[in-house]
């Protein structure tokens, strides 16, 4: 079999990468949760043990995909719940996982023009030569940033809103469009906002969590107050390193009760809107 290398139609990007955005949970959400849950870790994500017990606690924010299971029986006539009832031991499968496996497929550059090896077949399968691959979603080299930023950042947005911690990991080899997908060109965080420009999933994501941030902290019946903090840091030869203090470069990741897992002495530098993160951005 032929390593990733020398496969030239490798230009696929397994999507997903993985930022905590834990500082930016509405703090509300946050202490209820510490104040419910005296166990090491935080059950938050936690996905139901079954997903048709009901749990009796109100404040839990809602699992995304017990709402779906939920919302699927209602939405069932009485023939189709009985059915179900008795088909106790199928496996129930959500359409909305808990993690979600992407790919986007980038265009070819001049030496890979014409290429075909690599070609999206369904909306979450392709083919890779005479082998075909399935995943949560397929983004063939025709999707825009906007499209990508629909699928998988605006649900992440939504989601770290309700109270969950979420992430995205990239992965793909080098010029796989990693970067690309994730920032944009280098203009892009200063680029106005527009569905059609080139910024990535990241300038995106800030925009949209400022945006509803706003609205609800606007809104006169929810009195929600968030406070953001934002932090980045690298991880270079086994080595986690802050971007925002390049003196730190050899953190340690630390584990405790209130905490959960969290990196000792990484810089966090409070924002309140987008600009803030922009300015942050560009001192790293
Ligand atoms: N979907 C896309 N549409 C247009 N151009 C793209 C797309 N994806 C990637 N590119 C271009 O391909 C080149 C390589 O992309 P990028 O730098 O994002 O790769 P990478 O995976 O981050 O690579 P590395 O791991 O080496 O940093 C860049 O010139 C980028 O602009």
């Amino acid at each position: 079999m032929k390593s990733n290398a020398e496969i030239p139609e490798s230009r696929f990007l397994g999507g997903i990468s993985t930022q905590s955005l834990r500082n930016l949970l509405p703090r509300s959400i946050s202490n209820t949760q510490q104040k419910m849950n005296k166990s090491k870790f935080s059950k938050e994500n936690t996905p139901p043990i079954n997903p048709n017990v009901q749990i009796d606690n109100k404040n839990i924010p809602p699992d995304p995909k017990k709402l779906l299971i939920e919302t699927k029986i209602t939405s069932k006539d009485t023939d189709d719940i009985t059915k179900s009832e008795n088909q106790q031991d199928l496996p129930v499968v959500s359409s909305d996982p808990s993690v979600k496996v992407v790919v986007r497929i980038r265009p070819g550059n001049w030496r890979e023009r014409g290429d075909r090896t690599v070609r999206k077949v369904s909306p979450n399968s392709l083919v890779v030569g005479d082998r075909s691959f399935t995943f949560d979603s397929v983004v063939d080299s025709s999707s825009t940033q906007e499209d990508v930023f629909q699928l998988v950042g605006v649900p992440l947005v939504k989601n770290s809103l309700a109270g969950y911690n979420t992430s995205i990991l990239l992965c793909g080899q080098t010029g796989s469009g990693k970067t690309y997908t994730m920032w944009g060109p280098p203009s892009a965080m200063v680029e106005g906002h527009s569905p059609i420009s080139n910024q990535g999933i990241v300038p995106r994501i800030f925009q949209m969590l400022f945006t509803e941030i706003q609205e609800q902290e606007n809104s006169e019946d929810k009195h929600i107050n968030y406070q953001c903090r934002c932090s980045f840091l690298e991880i270079y030869n086994e080595q986690i390193g802050d971007l925002l203090d390049p003196t730190q470069r050899n953190l340690q990741i630390r584990d405790d009760a209130k905490n959960g897992f969290y990196v000792e002495n990484l810089t966090e530098e409070y924002v309140t809107c987008y600009d803030d993160v922009t300015q942050i951005l560009i001192k790293v």
